[in-house]
């Protein structure tokens, strides 16, 4: 467990490169599994949760390496259907190996996943989209049994365009007989990545980035070669920070489109965004207008960007609201920004935020990873030394965080 010490209030400027999408990254590795041959992803996260699945993965008697942004995975046999508990319980990701398991294996015992605690989470479409294809679930405290003889195509109806049921299902039914539908599925950027892998598997897949995706279960998959998509949501914290100190930043190796949200939302507020092929250039000289913003499932504004954009209210010229509704718990950052001077009070699902002219350095503890993001941003904000602690959490979806800050001026350095 290590802390941030940040000296704050210097305005950012440079550029950077964002990173592979985490969130791409771990269901794609995750889709690994579904054959014997090597896999191989480039622009993969150097990130601790793509550490944790690399550890699931070994476990389950895969062979992995990772070298720089490529990692290359074999899975020639699978020797246990048995889920690692205590790697399986750091990562909410690790239910994404569940639909893997069963198309390869028709077996697995799992433990239900972790990662934040930003609301309930429940995995019960995913569980119900599995239970259409024909596995048997036996549920034991903690511990879930899962098996079929044979998984057989079907027609699956999400009740939320849940990211990760949506994963599951098509990871499941890439290798069952016949074709599944999956209706109101989620359509985020990821899952289109997900379906590219899958297409150069060797895999029948359609209609991702659309709420119907369909699926002709093939009797094999083969070995691949695929480039994670860029992460928008690192892409996001990079806007959100030059807005929050002022500053001016290229993010390269970016795909514009997917961070639509956060720069219209910037856009709107003052900042002044010009979008290229594959880079984003931004730029804020002053207070920022304050703003309205409730999250949705893609394309609406990601539930990932609300805490960071919490910092940029905290500073703008008015009272902005912020309606967070795709998780239930997801505004802890809240009173852990109150202590840097912000004013802000949640009511319900909204945070009311009234702008202040400048935060005050405070020492935070993150209490999630974007919350710790979040706590990172207003650090830089604020003149003076900050600290953040529990940073694990923004270990967990951020590569080289402080690096990557310091090359665009920040004063920022961990302890362990
Ligand atoms: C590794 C990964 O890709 N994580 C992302 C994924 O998480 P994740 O896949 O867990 O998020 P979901 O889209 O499934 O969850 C959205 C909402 O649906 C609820 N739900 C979900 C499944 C289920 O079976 N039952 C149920 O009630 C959840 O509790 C939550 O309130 O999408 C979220 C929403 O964009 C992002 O914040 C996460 O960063
Ligand atoms: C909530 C997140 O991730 P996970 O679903 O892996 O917990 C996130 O990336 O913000």
């Amino acid at each position: 467990m290590g802390r941030f010490i940040i000296n704050g209030g210097i305005p950012l400027r440079g550029e950077v490169a964002v990173s592979g999408a985490k969130n791409s990254a771990l269901p794609l590795l995750a889709a690994c599994l579904l054959t014997e041959e090597e896999v191989v992803l480039h622009n993969c996260p150097r990130i601790g949760d793509v550490f944790s699945m690399q550890g699931i993965l070994e476990k389950l008697g895969a062979h992995v390496r990772f070298s720089g942004n490529t990692i290359c995975v074999a899975a020639k046999e699978i020797e246990t259907v048995a889920m690692p508990e205590k790697l399986s319980k750091k990562i909410r990701s690790s239910i994404f190996l569940l639909g893997s398991m069963l198309g390869r294996m028709r077996r697995a015992v799992f433990q239900y996943p972790g990662g934040c605690e930003i609301g309930a989470r429940p995995i019960d479409q995913h569980l119900d989209a599995l239970r259409k294809l024909g596995v048997e679930i036996e549920e034991e405290m903690d511990t879930i049994h899962c098996r079929t003889e044979v998984l057989r195509g079907a027609h699956i109806r999400l009740s939320y365009p849940s990211v990760g049921a949506t994963e599951n299902a098509i990871l499941a039914a890439m290798l069952a007989e016949g074709t599944t539908t999956i209706e109101n599925a989620a359509r985020e950027p990821e899952i289109v990545d997900l379906q590219n892998l899958l297409l150069a598997m060797g895999g029948k897949i359609r209609g991702a980035g659309n709420s119907r995706i369909v699926i002709e279960g093939v009797s094999r998959l083969h070995g691949a070669e695929h480039t994670c998509i860029p992460d928008r949501i690192e892409a996001g914290t990079f806007l959100a920070a030059a807005a929050v100190t002022r500053g001016e930043l290229r993010l390269l190796s970016v795909n514009p489109g997917d961070v639509r949200g956060t720069i219209d939302i910037l856009r709107g507020a003052g900042a002044r965004i010009r979008e290229e092929e594959d880079s984003l250039w931004i730029r804020v000289g002053g207070r920022l207008e304050p703003f309205h913003l409730t999250t949705n499932p893609y394309p609406d504004f990601p539930t990932d960007m609300q805490a960071q954009m919490c910092v940029v209210a905290a500073l703008c010229n008015g009272v902005s609201r912020i309606t967070e509704t795709v998780f239930e718990n997801r505004m802890r950052h809240i009173d852990e920004l109150k202590k840097a001077g912000a004013e802000a009070e949640v009511k319900g699902h909204s945070a009311y935020i009234s702008g202040v002219y400048s935060l005050h350095p405070a020492d935070f503890t993150a209490t999630d990873l974007r919350g710790g993001a979040a706590l990172v941003l207003a650090a830089l904000a604020a003149q003076g030394q900050s600290t953040v602690s529990r940073i694990e959490y923004i270990d967990r979806g951020y590569e080289a965080l402080e690096y990557k800050l310091s090359s665009l001026g920040a004063d920022i350095r961990r302890e362990c």
